[in-house]
């Protein structure tokens, strides 16, 4: 899909008032280019006071256009740059876990800020390039109406322009697609220096092999730019000094050839020179809308691709309140990780036949990569089985149900994103919450003030802890909690699994706990194992 096509389909008000005053801008410069044309021909007596009014007149108008034009064309971008955020940030949220794992987060940084702000400058280019091609268009038009031999001439000179054109365009656009697939490069890598920070600052080798890499990626994309630069500016010098000859040709040549009258010949090299300008104008839109075009595809690429995750998407979800269960039965559930090229045979869990009952403890144990937290996103709801059923009291959970029944967990993975405040929470209290950071022992650290953290920047342990206050704040019928106890120091620990656990318990909360701290397994009403992605025990 290409700007004209992208900015069709996605503009919400008409283009008709723009592309008006574009046009009626374009057609002002070239009453301009007249008024000036008649005032350089007006002989010693000097301009009269008709061609002075008229030439205040349409610079006021010229003035009015151009502003409307610029304005109007930034604002419709801005909205399209705002619906068009909103909506990918909508697809990835329906997105389903494991496809969005897989996903690059470099490529959504760089579609969000890079690729939208290429768009929002394109649309300026081309507005611009409208404008100026309606100016050359009543230019070409005035040259005609004096000359028909220099009318031909340009023509001419602009087909020749517009081939020579299409031929090297292909060489442009493949460029473009390297220095875009190298800025991704720039940014991946840029990632693991930012994320990696304190592994690269330990070991000076990996340090300067990390940094070798990032300074061969940096060179990589300076010599891109340069030979685009190259390229557009070489192409640039190039079409004006064609102009320049063009113009020679018709001031110099064509009036011994067409026995033009001096006047005459003065006002087509006036608007010849006039259109020079808006020439190098439209010219130096193409490398803006071939960029603008790259930038498009990109999204709706990855738009597509979002759309593919979207498991949930075709399903009306029915909103039910599935709070009151009293039993969640997961019979021959089955999922496997999608098949990548690097493995020969993707993880899999399962077949899995357990039942939840309601205020129970249920503590999942076994070794590293046996498939826990695999599990957890299964029976959550978060990965969509491969296979198998979820009944809550007996009722089937089928997808357009899955969204009502994730609502029954909350709790703290171990890779949790503790957020700075207590989104979604109605009602916040801040004493009752700033009394669970005491209970924590955290209000030496951090504070609830109108429903904020003042700092989330702790240690691991104080992190989760703070995880868990949110977690209890929101206060959904089961409890997740994925190797919580694992950061916690000895103290905590004994806290989380002989007294927190039992209050919990005694709530009526059902309890689901990863652990690998076997001194605890009594403290669950029931144990299970996994070994190989299969319950053992
Ligand atoms: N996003 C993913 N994509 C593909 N495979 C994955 C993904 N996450 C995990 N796996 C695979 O699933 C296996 C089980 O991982 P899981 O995190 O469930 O183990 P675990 O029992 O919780 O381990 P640990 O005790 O180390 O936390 C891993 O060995 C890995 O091969």
């Amino acid at each position: 899909m290409n700007l004209f096509a992208f900015l069709t389909k996605e503009m919400r008000k008409s283009p008709v008032p723009l592309l008006v005053m574009a046009t009626l801008g374009g057609l002002i410069n070239a009453i301009l280019l007249s008024a000036f044309s008649n005032i350089s021909s007006a002989g010693k007596d000097g301009p009269d006071l008709h061609a002075i009014l008229l030439i205040l007149t349409t610079m006021a108008l010229y003035y009015y256009t151009k502003k409307y034009t610029l304005l109007t064309s930034m604002t419709t971008m801005e909205e399209m740059i705002n619906s068009i955020r909103k909506r990918v940030i909508t697809k990835l949220r329906r997105a389903d876990l494991v496809a969005f794992e897989q996903v690059e987060r470099a490529n959504i940084y760089s579609l969000l800020t890079q690729e939208v702000s290429t768009l929002s400058q394109s649309v300026n280019a081309l507005v611009n390039a409208f404008q100026s091609s309606v100016i050359v268009f009543f230019c070409m038009i005035y040259v005609g109406l004096n000359s028909l031999p220099a009318l031909l001439i340009m023509l001419v000179a602009f087909a020749l322009g517009a081939v020579t054109y299409m031929t090297i365009r292909k060489d442009t656009d493949a460029l473009l697609h390297r220095l875009m697939r190298e800025d991704a490069a720039f940014f991946r890598t840029l990632g693991h220096i930012l994320n990696g920070f304190k592994e690269i600052k330990l070991h000076a080798r990996k340090n300067k092999a990390v940094f070798r890499t990032y300074s061969s990626v940096v060179r990589q994309l300076k010599l891109l730019n340069l030979q685009a630069g190259k390229l557009f500016s070489g192409h640039m010098v190039y079409t004006q000094t064609y102009f320049y000859l063009l113009i020679g040709v018709i001031v110099f040549i064509l009036p011994g050839y067409a026995d033009l009258q001096k006047e005459t010949a003065m006002s087509v090299t006036i608007a010849t020179l006039f259109m020079v300008a808006p020439l190098l104008m439209c010219l130096s839109a193409f490398p803006e809308l071939s960029r603008a075009n790259m930038a498009i595809s990109n999204l709706y690429r990855m738009e597509t691709e979002l759309e593919g995750m979207m498991r949930e998407k075709n399903a009306n979800q029915v909103q039910i309140d599935y709070s009151t269960f009293e039993k969640i039965e997961f019979q021959n559930l089955l999922f496997r990780f999608p098949q990548t090229p690097y493995e020969e045979k993707p993880f899999q869990i399962g077949e899995i036949d357990l039942s939840l009952y309601r205020g129970e403890t249920l503590f999942i144990v076994g070794g590293n990569g046996s498939g826990k937290t695999t599990l957890l996103k299964v029976l959550t709801g978060l990965y969509k089985r491969s296979a198998g059923k979820i009944l809550v009291d007996g009722r089937l959970i089928g997808t357009n149900r899955i969204s009502s029944y994730r609502q029954l967990f909350s709790g703290v993975f171990a890779d949790y994103h503790l957020f700075d405040r207590l989104y979604g929470i109605d009602a916040i209290d801040d004493e009752q919450v700033n009394a669970l950071i005491d209970q924590m022992e955290l209000s030496e650290k951090t504070s609830c003030i109108d429903g904020r953290f003042s700092a989330v920047k702790l240690s691991q342990g104080q992190r989760k802890r703070l995880g868990l206050i949110v977690t209890l704040l929101e206060d959904k019928p089961i409890f997740i909690f994925d190797e919580w106890a694992a950061d916690q120091d000895p103290h905590f620990k004994d806290y989380f699994y002989k007294t927190l656990l039992p209050q919990l318990k005694a709530q009526g909360k059902t309890l689901i706990i990863i652990s690998h701290d076997d001194r605890y397994f009594d403290c669950a009403d029931r144990v299970v194992k996994m070994d190989f992605g299969k319950i053992v025990q």
